[in-house]
């Protein structure tokens, strides 16, 4: 029986749910959100959409006893208002850090054994908060790091060459935030590198094109969510079918001394290894900043 609980049922927790249900992610799924009456009115509504139709899952409004049971705990609560407001995802910490200070301790006190997907934002900061308070293996929580972001990178970069996306190499890494960055002497089509490709110029447009493009987004819709949820169901499907993908997701680096958003290999057992890319030295350089960044941040160090 593979159960999943998410908490937080904003326009990414709710996303979330909806994909896991539609993909058959998973048999039982737990809800919960601090406000009354919404993981009920999502239990009705996500049932609804089950009827007349092959595949059954359990949806049920979550107790905390459901977070013993549960494989994989989905964190998405937040504000979003907060980013309507400001370009910079740091700024949602002052509110989701007290989220993540209610949960944590209510992790830490059930029997919880499972690994931790978060979403909330600044992600590789709460995720890095999430596992001290927690006390979870580092291995076992996870964040959603620059999924999102390199696949904003890829769209991007196809859109400009006239490919399918999914014929993108590469990586954006470091902070889901404004310090992220493209590794573009990583970046290849069918193995050749970009920059024989198209010239600096033009990458570094794509690249302010794909940093922004979230905002633009949160301005003209209010929130974004498919893009995230389908990065989170990539995750869950990478630790329920043990498929050792590499994703570019927020794990802890043993050199960094923090979560960052860099490739890592992911499993039933949550982060198996990751991957120090090869960088140029301006690349190096980002990436410092970036480890500063989150650092700076962080309320343990
Ligand atoms: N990592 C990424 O790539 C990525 C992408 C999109 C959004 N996000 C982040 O995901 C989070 C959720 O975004 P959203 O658009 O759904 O926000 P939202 O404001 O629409 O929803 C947040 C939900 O969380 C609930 N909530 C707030 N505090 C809670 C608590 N203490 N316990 C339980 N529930 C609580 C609220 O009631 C609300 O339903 C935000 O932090 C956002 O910045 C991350």
């Amino acid at each position: 029986m593979r159960k999943i609980s998410i908490i937080g049922l904003g326009n990414v927790g709710a996303t979330v749910a909806h994909t896991i249900v539609e993909r058959s992610l998973c048999d039982t799924l737990f809800l919960f959100d601090k406000k009354e009456g919404l993981a009920e009115a999502e239990v009705s509504d996500l049932s609804d959409g089950l009827v007349n139709r092959s595949g059954h899952i359990n949806i049920i409004a979550g107790n905390l006893e459901n977070l013993d049971e549960s494989d994989i705990i989905v964190f998405a609560p937040g504000d979003i208002t907060i980013l309507q407001k400001n370009n910079d995802r740091l700024l949602e910490f002052k509110y989701t850090k007290t989220c993540a200070e209610e949960w944590g301790k209510k992790i830490k006190e059930s029997n919880f054994k499972g690994i931790i997907v978060s979403i909330t934002n600044p992600c590789d900061v709460i995720a890095d908060y999430l596992q001290k308070l927690t006390g979870l293996p580092k291995e076992r929580v996870i964040g959603t790091g620059t999924i999102l972001d390199s696949a904003r990178m890829k769209n991007s970069l196809a859109r400009k060459l006239n490919i399918d996306p999914n014929s993108v190499d590469g990586y954006v890494i470091a902070e889901h935030g404004n310090s992220q960055f493209v590794a573009w002497s990583q970046v290849s089509i069918a193995t050749k590198p970009i920059y024989e490709i198209l010239d600096r110029e033009t990458c570094k447009k794509i690249e302010e094109e794909t940093k922004i493009r979230a905002f633009e987004t949160i301005k003209a819709k209010g929130y974004t969510s498919y893009g995230i949820a389908n990065s989170t169901a990539l995750v869950i499907e990478a630790i329920f079918q043990d498929s050792k993908t590499i994703l570019p997701v927020s794990s802890y680096s043993e050199n960094d001394g923090c979560y960052i958003g860099h490739p890592a290999l992911v499993g039933r057992d949550g982060i198996l290894s990751d991957f120090e890319l090869v960088l140029d030295e301006e690349e190096r350089e980002k990436w410092k900043k970036s480890v500063e960044t989150i650092i700076n941040t962080l309320p343990i160090k």
